[in-house]
């Protein structure tokens, strides 16, 4: 059955409107009690929930297959527990977390502001909202006032760090077994503590709690809680960034991390509710995985903001593999050997690989020339080109392609800082103003497609399977290819015969990229127009 497309809940039994769902899976429908024992016998029990909670020495508690998953099904679907704003963030509705842009009020520009807490909120309606009337009321209460004023688009506000715990203390009256389902995730306190962050949030957001609001926690619980979310929030955002938050799925988090993982997760809704789908065909017993981290990241700087963030040493197969699965995204070509090699091919030319990826300190070594590196002078090159990457001039192509040519002798084409060059140039191809495809003189269209093959042999090694990664590029790469085809047509270049198969190769790539994103927030309109547009054209009559 699909999930994605049904709007109303429907009885699995007998497909009429429901409203109780399967305690076990959550992901189900039925009318009645009846109908539900009858949809358990017909099948369900070998559907429902497919997962359990296990615990081991090295990864703590994690989520476990219960029964073979098929790619592309819905694992799990949650309400966040606690949600609030991201610890220090641009100025946010505190209901609806929409960025909040100023309106001119008398001679000044500035927000629009909660009428009891003052707080800056999108409207009446987000200030009434059951998700701020707790904290607004023991706000009201105590006489704090927010002072956050308008003063520029970019200004970053650091008082958001004390809306999400304040939250989740304020549950420990309101909701008790959903404050102690929180409180007993793992928090890395002792790993934060004496931190820079935490001795700045702790003298904000202790401060807050105790001698503002008067709460009953001493301070330990307090961090405790900031800890929490820090280990275990999921970023929530929507698909356009006006959105951002962070939220606690109990059940999601307790999903370990991998860096090649075989979930994804998309929010949907007003509720930001969490659901989880097997982008890879999961074994019963496979341990269920996401990723905490960035998967275009090199394994250097993935272990690093693993154990910055998370606060654990990742030594997963990934980060064991000194080639990254023959991708050999964080390594560099050998300056030695690598004039001297006339073979262009990745593998054949001479790479400087760790000698052991698991240690950050280990020297670098050329797999061809035996050529040894210390690690520092890997860390300080690789930092000094991802600064120079970050700084280019991101409103058009040229510095993208420039960047990756003026690197080529280091750089290979699936290093990570010219992955992230090539996602960029994808981007711009075929979607900026002066680069729309209909504009794309055909020496770019062709990049744009070649950039896609590239991309897309990383994704299938590093986020195998049914990837957003995947789809978004299958997305770009079917339409560049479709144009390419229109164009070869008219220009008489290929007979009508080879057009229409060539736009079938295009269909099969679009049937994917549906399969793919159909279930992301705001692409369904989207896919089906495209489906629709290349139809037209193998119907032949646009052609
Ligand atoms: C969101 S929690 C996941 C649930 C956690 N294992 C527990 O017992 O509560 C994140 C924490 O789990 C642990 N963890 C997650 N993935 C891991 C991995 N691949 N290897 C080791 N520890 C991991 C780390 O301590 C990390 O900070």
């Amino acid at each position: 059955m699909d999930f994605t497309t049904r709007e109303i809940p429907l009885c699995e039994v007998c497909q009429q409107p429901a409203r109780q769902t399967c305690g076990g899976c959550k992901l189900v429908y039925y009318c009645s009690r009846a109908h539900q024992k009858l949809g358990w016998k017909e099948g369900h029990k070998l559907k429902c929930c497919a997962y359990k909670i296990q615990y081991s020495e090295d990864f703590g508690r994690h989520m476990v297959a219960t029964r073979d998953i098929q790619q592309g099904e819905i694992i799990l679907r949650e309400k966040p527990a606690a949600i609030g704003p991201k610890i220090a963030c641009k100025p946010h509705c505190l209901s609806c977390g929409l960025k909040l842009e100023p309106i001119q009020k008398n001679d000044e520009l500035d927000f629009y502001k909660c009428s009891s807490c003052n707080w800056p909120m999108c409207s009446i309606d987000c200030e009434k909202a059951e998700v701020h009337r707790e904290e607004c009321k023991i706000m009201t209460k105590r006489n704090y006032k927010c002072e956050i004023k308008y003063e520029s688009a970019d200004k970053v506000e650091a008082a958001y760090c004390i809306i999400a715990p304040m939250r989740v203390l304020l549950m420990k009256q309101t909701n008790p077994r959903q404050f102690e389902n929180v409180m007993s995730l793992e928090s890395h306190l002792k790993d934060r503590i004496n931190t820079p962050l935490y001795l700045v949030i702790k003298a904000n957001l202790v401060t807050f709690i105790i001698q503002v609001l008067e709460l009953p926690f001493d301070e330990e619980t307090i961090l405790k809680v900031s800890s929490i979310f820090d280990t275990n929030s999921f970023d929530v955002r929507s698909p356009d960034g006006s959105k951002r938050l962070r939220a606690i799925y109990v059940t999601a988090s307790m999903m370990n991390h991998n860096c090649r993982p075989n979930t994804r997760h998309i929010y949907l809704g007003d509720d930001n509710n969490l659901t989880l789908i097997a982008t890879v065909p999961i074994s019963k017993g496979e341990m269920i995985t996401a990723t905490y981290t960035q998967s275009l990241y090199g394994t250097l700087d993935r272990r690093k903001h693993l154990k910055t963030y998370k606060c654990f040493d990742c030594e997963c197969e990934r980060c064991q593999d000194p080639t990254e699965f023959g991708t050999y995204l964080g390594n560099i070509y050998c300056s030695v050997c690598n004039g001297a090699s006339s073979d262009r091919t990745i593998g054949q030319r001479g790479m400087l690989v760790s000698t052991n990826p698991l240690d950050e300190t280990a020297s670098w070594k050329c797999e061809k020339c035996g050529y040894y590196i210390q690690s520092r002078q890997m860390f300080w090159g690789n930092n000094a080109l991802k600064q120079e990457l970050n700084t280019i001039n991101k409103s058009g192509p040229r510095c993208f392609e420039e960047f990756i040519d003026k690197y080529k002798a280091t750089l290979h084409p699936t290093n990570h800082l010219v992955i992230q060059a090539k996602l960029a140039l994808l981007q711009i191809y075929g979607n900026y103003e002066g680069y729309t495809l209909t504009e794309l003189p055909d020496y770019l269209l062709k990049r744009k497609i070649d950039l896609c093959h590239d991309l897309l042999e990383v994704a299938d090694k590093l986020e195998p399977g049914w990837s957003r990664f995947r789809g978004t590029v299958l997305l770009e790469l079917q339409a560049a290819m479709t144009m390419q085809t229109k164009r070869e047509f008219e220009d008489e270049k290929i007979t009508k015969s080879a057009a229409q198969e060539q736009l079938m190769e295009s269909m099969v790539l679009l049937q994917e990229a549906v399969n793919i994103l159909r279930i992301e927030p705001q692409m369904k309109t989207v896919l089906e127009t495209k489906v629709q547009e290349l139809s037209n054209l193998l119907d032949n009559t646009n052609l």
